[in-house]
């Protein structure tokens, strides 16, 4: 935002002109919450002022409040005037009511304005103003965040000391990572993103590496069955299947990786539970696999692209070697649970498997660790409490060369050439036994169509999401392949 910023100025746009479409923004979101109130009878509009250019944003939204009838009041956090520039100029600008804060706030109030720390947090929230917040947030006033809930930060996401709950957050231009990761997700309410003059031809030079996960990142590379092919165009999917009593995951997988697109799907399944699979499969096809050799001899036929190992798999030798085996054979693998649980006392050698030897221009292994797993492999990112969630997962994508899917409500999903995405959809329902499984059958058939790794691991994440969304209230794993072609028709849509 500084470098956005920066350019901007430097192009003629005057800094304050900024700082009034920002206020402008923020004073439209407030009315719109304020929508139905009668300004005579209602409580005041407070906005708490803080010493940067956060507060001087509230300062010119208290104007534009001010301006359309409604009783406003400036609680100030230090001395504008001596900040100078902007936010001095923004001070002048209000001709309404200001007084220091304290703790000791308003006892009629209809909305708090939250103007105290935006982009410049630098440290934790302490003292009476950790009170103050407390105070605005213990209020049954709703609360309006300028560009960040106070205490959240923009980078992390993290709460520094306290943070503001806010009902609605504006910010400007872009949304930051501290909007889309947790905590700071839940603290934004709804997020309002507002252009305030700065032109999307900014982006040129900064070259954004960070995405929030949508349609637009990937849509228009998303492979689709084409009118003249057959179903060898589309992939063969292979989902290897654990022992007898375990063979509900690898089904979960295999038949979400035919609805989600793939041409064929193979399990392979160990001797001992071929009867099993063979009383529950229809479509889906069985072959047997039992060790190294048979599996070295089924790596003959080509036409096998893309490999899921690791739902009900178990843990040990066997998945080392098949894991092995299949990225030495140039396949393309969604390595989960218990695969990946199987490389934790040496996470070493999954990554020289994966690089092959930096032989492989692009990624072919994608690991999909909830923060557990990501823990046994990446163990000293795991614990440290300096990076954010996103940083934690471009660091084991760079260190592993593979894409890595660390899964949460805030999924991040980053490449080893430095692009990463933020999910911020789906619902509280896919936290249920068996959906991280069926979500590792539709990335492999992302893979198994040729879509390139990064954006197939973005847009399986976004489709398990959505369809999660579209099922609602009750949701089992089994219910997700079901609303598969439900989203592959909105996302048609989309695409026409
Ligand atoms: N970029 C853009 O394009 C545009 C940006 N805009 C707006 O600018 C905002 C960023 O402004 P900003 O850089 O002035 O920082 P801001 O958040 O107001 O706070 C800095 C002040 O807070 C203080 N302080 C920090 N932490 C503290 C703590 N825990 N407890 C106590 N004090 C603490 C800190 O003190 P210091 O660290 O210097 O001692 C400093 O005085 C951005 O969020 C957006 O709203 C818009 O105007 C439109 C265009
Ligand atoms: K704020």
């Amino acid at each position: 935002m500084a470098e956005a910023d920066r350019i901007t100025i430097e192009g003629g746009f005057a800094g304050f002109s900024l700082m009034i479409e920002a206020g402008r923004g923020v004073a439209d979101a407030a009315l719109a919450m304020l929508k139905g109130l009668a300004p005579a009878v209602s409580g005041d509009v407070v906005c708490l002022a803080g010493p940067g250019k956060n507060g001087g944003d509230a300062l010119v939204a208290a104007e534009f409040l001010r301006r359309a009838g409604w009783p406003v009041v400036v609680r100030q956090l230090g001395d504008p005037l001596s900040s100078g520039g902007d936010v001095a100029e923004a001070f002048r600008f209000y001709r309404g009511r200001s007084e220091p804060i304290t703790s000791d706030l308003p006892q009629r109030v209809t909305l708090f304005i939250d103007g105290l720390f935006g982009a410049g947090l630098s440290r934790p929230i302490q003292g009476e103003l950790a009170e103050i917040v407390e105070a605005v947030n213990k209020s049954s006033a709703r609360i309006l965040a300028i560009d960040l809930p106070s205490g959240i930060c923009g980078r992390t996401g993290a709460v520094l000391g306290t943070a503001v709950k806010a009902d609605r957050t504006v910010t400007f231009f872009r949304g930051k990572p501290g909007h889309l990761l947790d905590p700071g997700r839940s603290h934004c309410g709804v997020l309002d993103i507002v252009q305030i003059g700065i032109e999307d031809t900014v982006l040129q030079t900064i070259r954004p590496t960070c995405f929030r996960n949508g349609p637009a990142l990937w849509n228009d590379v998303r492979r689709r069955p084409q009118a003249s092919g057959h179903k060898y165009d589309r992939g063969h999917a292979v989902v290897f299947s654990g022992p007898a009593a375990r063979t509900g995951a690898a089904r979960l997988s295999a038949s979400a990786a035919l609805r989600a697109g793939a041409g064929l799907v193979t399990m392979f399944s160990p001797p001992s539970a071929l009867l099993v699979n063979a009383s529950h499969l229809t479509a889906i096809m069985l072959k047997r696999c039992e060790g190294a050799e048979d599996l070295f001899e089924h790596l003959k036929d080509d036409r096998l692209n893309a490999f899921v190992l690791g739902p009900g798999f178990g843990v040990g030798k066997a998945a080392r070697q098949y894991a092995e085996l299949v990225l030495g054979a140039g396949r393309l693998l969604v390595l989960d649970a218990d695969g990946l649980t199987s490389f934790a006392d040496d996470p070493n050698r999954l990554f020289a498997a994966s690089r092959n030897g930096d032989r492989e221009p692009r990624p072919r292994l994608v690991l999909t660790p909830h923060m557990g797993e990501f823990a046994r492999l990446f163990p000293d990112l795991a614990e440290d409490t300096t990076l954010s969630k996103l940083e934690k997962t471009k660091h084991a994508s760079e260190r592993s060369g593979a894409i890595v899917v660390l899964k949460g409500a805030d999924t991040v999903i980053a490449s080893p050439d430095g692009r990463a995405a933020i999910n911020d959809t789906g619902t509280p329902w896919l936290a249920t036994a068996g959906t991280g499984d069926v979500l590792t059958g539709i990335l492999a058939a992302q893979l198994a169509q040729r879509t390139p790794a990064f954006e197939a691991a973005c847009m399986s994440v976004w489709m398990h999401s959505r369809a999660a969304e579209l099922f609602g209230p009750g949701l089992i794993a089994e219910d997700l392949p079901g609303q598969l072609p439900t989203v592959l028709t909105e996302l048609e849509r989309l695409a026409t």
